[in-house]
């Protein structure tokens, strides 16, 4: 393939929560006029996300057999190998990683000459969430990661922070990152312009990572038959992201209310919950599935926590 021709590649990176998705439908929609193909990686084996994605795709490829940073199985290159295979090849091709991926693993991959020959990575893209990218830079090595390897670094929900917070946190990471473009955002915006912004890159090798799975990271699927109390499920969910926000990350899931006929969607980050109607469930039965994100959660604990909320 010309070296012009190639298929521009974008990564979406950012630590659990940060607004990946959200930056990612932003650019969907204003790339509605192209052949836009979508790379969902979930960390666990119920994709969320690849229901939240709210623009034109042509094709929605979801790998969720691990973490594709660290994964040995080549998903990845397989689905890029099938993109190719298409009678109609896109424009740009996606990636949105796990929040915990190491993000430089899959700019290596993609920097196989077997993988250059077709695709052009353009941008990686780091989404941070402004309001706890301190703790978790201190809690974990995943985010400092991924900061380091983007070209753009997008400050999402800036409406939380004060102007002096806002500034610590963008010298913050142009003290990681001096390379990249740094912009923010209220709503997880971003516009071309600023997608595509001059930067400076260093080379980085691909140094594929060892088997088992580096991360100290877990998730727990709980999923039941039973509609929840909303006012429990409510109570017990805040609780515990507003005391161990330390320990867990991310809640995200589809579940049944009792008395509705809505499906509503939870979502978590940090301390904050948001549980919202989504409109009907159409052909589905009604259940209820919820993926906890973070640190030592045991699936026991979860089922303990959320029992209580089934009652009527
Ligand atoms: N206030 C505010 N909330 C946002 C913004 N962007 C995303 N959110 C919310 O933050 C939560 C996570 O957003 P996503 O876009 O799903 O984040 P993500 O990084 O894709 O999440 P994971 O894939 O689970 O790691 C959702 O509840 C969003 O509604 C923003 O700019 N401002």
């Amino acid at each position: 393939m010309e070296k012009e021709n190639r298929i521009k590649v974008y990564i979406i990176t950012g630590f659990l929560g940060a607004g990946k998705t959200t930056v990612l439908n932003s650019l969907l929609q204003q790339l509605s006029a192209s052949k836009n193909i979508v790379i969902e990686n979930e960390f666990g084996k119920v994709n969320i996300d690849a229901t939240l994605i709210a623009g034109k795709i042509d094709n929605l490829y979801e790998l969720t057999s691990g973490c594709i940073c660290c994964s040995l199985d080549n998903e990845l290159l397989e689905v890029l190998g099938d993109v190719l295979r298409m009678e109609d090849t896109p424009d740009h091709v996606f990636i949105e990683t796990t929040g915990i991926a190491d993000t430089g693993n899959i700019i290596g991959m993609l920097q196989l000459p077997e993988v250059t020959a077709h695709y052009e990575l353009v941008r990686t893209v780091c989404v941070v969430d402004a309001e706890n990218i301190q703790d978790r830079l201190v809690q974990q090595p995943e985010p400092g990661k991924q900061i380091a390897c983007a070209d753009v670094l997008v400050i999402n929900k800036i409406m939380a922070l004060t102007v002096p917070e806002l500034v610590s946190v963008y010298e913050m990471l142009e003290a990681i990152n001096p390379l990249a473009f740094v912009t923010a955002t209220e709503s997880g915006e971003l516009k071309l312009r600023d997608l595509h912004a001059p930067v400076t890159r260093s080379p980085i090798p691909y140094t594929p990572a060892p088997v088992e799975h580096l991360h100290k990271i877990n998730t727990v699927l709980f999923t039941t038959p039973d509609a929840f109390n909303l006012n429990m499920l409510v109570y017990v969910l805040d609780f515990h992201c507003n005391v161990y926000p330390d320990q867990l990350y991310r809640i995200k899931g589809y579940v049944s209310i009792q008395d509705s006929d809505e499906k509503f969607l939870v979502q978590s980050t940090g301390k904050y919950l948001h549980i919202t109607a989504v409109g009907s469930w159409g052909e589905e039965t009604p259940a209820s599935t919820l993926v906890f994100i973070g640190k030592d959660l045991k699936s026991a604990t979860i089922q303990r926590i959320l029992q209580p909320a089934t009652k009527r």
